[in-house]
């Protein structure tokens, strides 16, 4: 594990679009050979995505060739609500570089077999030889994606229950009504994650310190997140 430490959010995601950037270019993508990446939501990758899309603007980047994978999404909002995962991704991002549509996959909250739908996602990710670098954000509570403290490191794609914690701190994205926050989410497994062939961990604000000081100073963990990445 790498630690790299830069002075505020917005030279964080100036370092790590800067870093995906050369990643992607240097594999040099094909339509047959996509470069495949993992993607988070939250506040924290909001800088590297808008990074990202001043380098597509200025044609140093292109999506073209890319497949993304989505961390998560919440279970019963509406594809079309404004905090959906959906709607936060084509807002903050796809709509604003030249990735087609198709090569977006974003795991269905509201399919009708949510079981049926993470093992789907679990083997796309597969057949697409598995995700080149994995983007991810942390929870307060050390959790990435929505796999909350205790979920195992051997999990895969699934439906998990929100932790309580997850809840309140979700809430300031529904005018802070709690009981507006889904319950559960479904969300790729810490192994989905740590199968990459890279994880990339943006870590911004006080409010991570206690978790990344665990990440850092601690063991592997299941409570806390990543601390294998
Ligand atoms: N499921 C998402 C996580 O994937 C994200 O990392 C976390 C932190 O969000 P923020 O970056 O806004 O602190 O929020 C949600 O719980």
């Amino acid at each position: 594990m790498r630690l790299i430490i830069r002075e505020d959010p917005a030279d964080v995601g100036e370092y790590i679009a800067t870093y995906i950037c050369k990643r992607i270019n240097d594999f040099e993508p094909t339509a047959s050979r996509p470069f495949v990446l993992g993607l988070p939501t939250g506040s924290s990758p909001i800088p590297t995505y808008k990074k990202l899309i001043e380098f597509v603007k200025a044609g140093n980047l292109s999506f073209k060739h890319v497949v993304t994978f989505n961390m998560d999404e919440y279970v019963g909002l509406p594809r079309d609500h404004p905090e959906s995962y959906h709607t936060f991704m084509f807002r903050e991002f796809f709509s604003q570089v030249d990735i087609p549509p198709s090569q977006v996959n974003i795991l269905d909250g509201n399919a009708e077999d949510l079981v049926a739908e993470c093992n789907a996602y679990e083997e796309r990710i597969k057949a697409h030889g598995g995700i080149e670098l994995f983007l991810g954000g942390i929870g307060e509570d050390g959790h990435i994606a929505f796999n909350e403290p205790g979920s195992s490191l051997a999990s895969r794609t699934r439906i998990k229950t929100l932790a309580y914690d997850t809840i309140l701190a979700n809430a300031r994205f529904f005018n802070n009504d709690i009981s507006a926050v889904p319950r559960m989410a479904l969300t790729v497994g810490v192994a989905t994650v740590l199968d990459a062939r890279e994880v990339v961990v943006v870590v911004t604000g006080l409010r991570k310190s206690l978790a990344l000081s665990k990440a850092i100073e601690e063991g592997v963990n299941h409570l806390v997140w990543s601390f294998v990445l």
